[in-house]
């Protein structure tokens, strides 16, 4: 499990996280969604114990990151965007190094279980520095699980892949939380946000909604209408009651305030992007 209650933090005067509160229990994939800066990678560094938060409190696997930050580690897995692995070491030997590091006499049972279960094992003796970007992070992956930890945290474990690699790491992210792990996956992906059971908006280190991809839709629609329309973009972006705009395909989408008639549109479903761009629309 992890529980983060009213957590804050500052960079001098940048307040990277303001308040953020969330829970993400074991089996479930919770995806930490926000742009660039908007404190994903920070709020995760403070959950694995690394950084240190002004206020707020976090439970990480039933124990308080603060009071018992290596009891902790030795039960979370931790995927970086930096990716914490050797690149001069071969890929059986980055698997052992991390598994003896928590789980001495298991470590090879451990680590040979991994190879097999994430398909390196073709790859066995290659420098990890060798290994393709989706080869890499599927490493990554393997690595952060190896010990069997109970709490899994992906710093935007996908960044850079091409679709079937970024398909193949979110199965092996689910296969995980299906054994049972408690999963906080950050991304800045939409798409990738679709395949979370719970998501967080993250907006300027605050939390501007927390849902099922089904109910932040919802709410979306509660608050907007969405349609599809054929006509030119800079003329539509001008239309009474537009609040946003965009190319798709042989029309334009558009988000328009709640009740506007939009003549010849044609309903459309909010994608997570939408949600996300209305939902930010007007938050400071
Ligand atoms: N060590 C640091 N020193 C100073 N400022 C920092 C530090 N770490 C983060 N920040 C600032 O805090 C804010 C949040 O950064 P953070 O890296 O958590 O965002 P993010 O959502 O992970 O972004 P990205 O998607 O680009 O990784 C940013 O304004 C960033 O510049």
């Amino acid at each position: 499990m992890v529980h983060a209650e009213e957590v804050s933090r500052s960079f001098g005067p940048v307040r990277a996280l303001e308040g953020v509160s969330l829970s993400v229990r074991p089996g479930e994939v919770f995806g930490l969604l926000g742009p660039n800066g908007a404190g994903k990678t920070t709020l995760v560094r403070i959950l694995t114990g690394v950084l240190k938060p002004d206020g707020g409190r976090v439970l990480v696997a039933g124990l308080d990151v603060g009071k018992d930050p290596d009891k902790v580690k030795a039960r979370i897995g931790y995927a970086t965007q930096e990716q914490s692995l050797y690149r001069t070491l071969t890929v059986w030997e980055n698997l052992l190094f991390r598994a003896r590091l928590y789980r001495g006499k298991e470590a090879r049972a451990l680590a040979e279980e991994a190879l097999e279960r994430f398909g390196l094992l073709p790859y066995a003796q290659a420098l990890a520095g060798h290994l393709s970007g989706g080869w890499r992070q599927r490493l990554a992956l393997a690595q952060a699980v190896v010990h069997r930890p109970e709490v899994l945290l992906l710093d935007e474990p996908t960044t850079g892949l091409d679709p079937l690699s970024r398909r193949a790491i979110w199965d092996l992210i689910h296969l995980e939380a299906q054994r049972g792990a408690t999963v906080l996956v950050t991304t800045h992906y939409m798409d990738e946000a679709e395949r979370c059971h719970r998501l967080a908006l993250l907006h300027r280190g605050r939390v501007l909604a927390e849902g099922t991809p089904k109910t932040l839709k919802a709410l979306a629609q509660e608050r907007a209408d969405f349609y599809f329309v054929q006509a030119p973009l800079e003329e539509v972006r001008a239309w009474k009651g537009v609040l946003d705009a965009w190319p798709s395909g042989e029309g334009v989408r558009i988000t328009v305030r709640k009740g506007t008639p939009v003549p010849r549109g044609e309903r459309a479903f909010p994608s997570l992007e939408e949600v996300f761009l209305l939902l930010t629309q007007g938050a400071a």
